[in-house]
């Protein structure tokens, strides 16, 4: 995308830290050194810098606003400093790190919706170590959305590449629970805000959405299960009615290769797996996932805290770079076209 006057208009984007043992403060860094090369607007990061420090020898200026952010962007990596206390050591996550990673999260909202930030770009949290908190929400989404005064069903998850666009209709919850989960109304919702996300974040005019079944071979006409005649069908004509262009129920396995792909903008799945398996066969280092139907712009990398390799150097930083370039092709869209109908108020 071009360089516009609007688009340098955008504030900086904040990135929260997460969890501060992962790969977050790694993958933040490296994003930042490639920043020229790629191009890419001014961002700061919200966090311990000591995190940083355990893993870079790379400049790294503390800012007291986002605005300072501009200063020193192109010289350093700008911080807003969290100060957490406690040890921190990559790949052994504690619960100081937990609390540090949700401030930081709860402050980037802030920032946000203040306007003070283009939009929120989230690193990974660990959701075992926030749980052990006490955070209430399955994941940061819903807890993004609250804050928002969004209802938790019109915040919706997408995961975007360059060849796929999925979302799941249930994200976090166990896979026994899913069929009971489905409704009509679940699955327009997650349409409506789905083709509005399309327009308003990626500058589709006339989105097309496919459906999957939940059943194999979308249920073979009910011998396979009752859901896509029972729940998906009529979702799939009601939306339909809505004026969407909407197809389905499609067979799961059928709709992810190359030609099926091209059909459709986004594929709506039924549960989490059934959509971020394709996506992270297809994109895993450049997926980013987008929530979709907020007032502010959230994405996130597509990956997660990777323990098992942070203090490595081996994390590949390419989902967290093209998080941020999606953040800001986002903010760009909402600034030349704004359209406040896309979010609906807390219930
Ligand atoms: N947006 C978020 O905050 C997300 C958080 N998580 C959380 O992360 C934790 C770990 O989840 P996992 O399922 O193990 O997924 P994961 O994405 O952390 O790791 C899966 C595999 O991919 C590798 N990997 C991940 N990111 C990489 C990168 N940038 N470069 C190179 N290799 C990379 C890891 O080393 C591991 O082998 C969980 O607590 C989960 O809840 C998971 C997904 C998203
Ligand atoms: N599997 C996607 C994921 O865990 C991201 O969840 P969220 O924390 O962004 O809601």
């Amino acid at each position: 995308m071009t360089l516009t006057p609007e688009r340098n208009a955008i504030p900086p984007f904040a990135i929260s830290m997460g969890d501060p043992a992962g790969i977050g403060p790694e993958v933040v860094a490296k994003a930042w050194s490639v920043r020229e090369a790629q191009g890419l607007s001014p961002f700061f990061v919200i966090g311990e810098r000591r995190a940083i420090e355990r893993i870079w020898d790379g400049p790294i200026a503390t800012i007291a606003t986002p605005d300072e952010a501009r200063t020193h962007f192109s010289t350093a990596l700008p911080c807003l400093q969290l100060d957490m206390g406690g040890e921190i050591t990559p790949g052994e996550p504690n619960v100081d790190g937990a609390q540090c990673a949700l401030h930081a999260l709860e402050i980037g909202i802030g920032l946000a919706k203040s306007g003070a930030a283009g939009g929120l770009v989230t690193a990974p949290v660990g959701k075992t170590q926030l749980y052990s908190i006490g955070f209430t929400h399955p994941g940061q989404t819903e807890f993004i959305a609250e804050r928002c005064g969004i209802a938790r069903n019109n915040a919706v998850m997408m995961l975007a590449g360059p060849t796929l666009r999925v979302v799941p209709v249930t994200i976090h919850i166990p896979i026994r629970d899913v069929p009971d989960a489905l409704s009509i109304d679940l699955i327009r919702t997650r349409a409506l805000v789905t083709a509005k996300g399309l327009t308003r974040n990626f500058g589709i005019e006339q989105p097309r959405i496919a459906v999957a079944g939940l059943n194999p071979h979308a249920g073979e006409s009910g011998n396979l299960g009752r859901e896509e005649i029972d729940i998906i069908a009529p979702a799939i004509e009601a939306l339909r009615a809505d004026g969407l262009d909407i197809t389905g129920p499609h067979s799961p396995d059928a709709m992810f290769h190359t030609p099926a792909r091209r059909n459709y903008d986004a594929a709506l799945c039924m549960y989490h797996d059934q959509a971020l398996i394709p996506i992270k066969t297809l994109h895993f280092d450049d997926g980013v996932n987008m929530t979709l139907g907020l007032p502010i712009v959230r994405t996130s990398p597509d990956h997660g805290t990777a323990f098992g390799i942070a203090g490595k150097n081996i994390a590949s930083p390419g989902a967290m770079i093209a998080a941020i370039r999606m953040a800001e092709r986002a903010a760009y869209y909402r600034s030349i076209a704004p359209d406040s109908a896309t979010e609906t108020a807390l219930d």
